[in-house]
């Protein structure tokens, strides 16, 4: 599963051209038990198994020995710190992240205390396991990654760098069951492109989350475009 969420697109060219390294290890490959057990029940009783902590802590130092001290060791799960674009752009300045995938109720508490530097949340949900959040981890990180994601993607950049939301996106045909791009987009004017753009992010963040706005650096006319729309909201 986390393999083939590797092999794909920009991550797989990434890998692909060296720029970033992904290993997948497989905790059954650090048991000793002939059945490779890494579940077991849980000490006072409930339903349900705990992963062992054991063959994680064997991992671990299976990645140490190999490639060296991870400079992170990240479990995600639900009690973790929220992942944000800046905790993205953190991850991605560390030269050496190791993540570990829960399953099961959850991980033996040890593997939390003496294993892992920092739990992680994708955020307030509950899943089977700890893989797709480990890839939506891994594909966030490796976006921010130079060269990974094309320089002509870099523009693209700005407005999620500057935390804002998107501006919408068109493509051909210019009209489609009556609805038209709008006219802007076609005039060739790279200088009011841009302007469009960088206005519609903004809008389109003050519409549907003002809390991203709070710490949001605006320039004086991006000031005045949000005191029209507040004003016209109040009359
Ligand atoms: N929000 C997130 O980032 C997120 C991450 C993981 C995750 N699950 C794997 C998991 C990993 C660690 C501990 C517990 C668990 N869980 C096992 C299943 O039961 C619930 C607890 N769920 C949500």
């Amino acid at each position: 599963m986390v393999r083939a969420g590797l092999q794909e697109g920009i991550l797989g060219r990434a890998v692909g051209n060296g720029l970033i390294d992904l290993q997948v290890h497989d905790l059954r490959d650090f048991t000793t038990d002939r059945h490779k057990v890494v579940d077991d029940t849980p000490f006072g009783g409930g339903p349900g198994m705990v992963l062992k902590a054991e063959p994680m802590f064997r991992a671990v130092e299976h990645v140490r020995d190999t490639r060296g001290t991870p400079d992170a060791v990240l479990l995600p799960s639900p009690q973790g710190r929220r992942f944000t674009q800046a905790v993205a752009g953190e991850y991605s300045r560390r030269a050496h992240l190791v993540l570990l995938c829960g399953r099961y109720e959850g991980v033996d508490e040890r593997v939390s205390t003496a294993l892992v530097t920092e739990e992680v949340s994708i955020g307030d949900f509950v899943l089977s396991g700890g893989e797709l959040p480990a890839l939506v981890i891994v594909d966030a990180v490796a976006r921010l990654v130079p060269g990974v994601v094309g320089d002509a993607e870099s523009v693209v950049r700005d407005s999620f760098t500057r935390g804002l939301l998107d501006h919408p996106h068109y493509t051909r045909p210019a009209s489609l069951r009556g609805l038209d791009v709008p006219a802007v987009l076609l005039s060739g004017h790279h200088g009011e492109i841009d302007r469009w753009r960088r206005q519609q992010a903004l809008r389109r963040t003050y519409e549907r989350r003002p809390d991203l706005l709070a710490d949001e650096a605006l320039t004086d006319e991006e000031r005045q475009w949000l005191a029209a729309w507040t004003a016209g909201e109040r009359n």
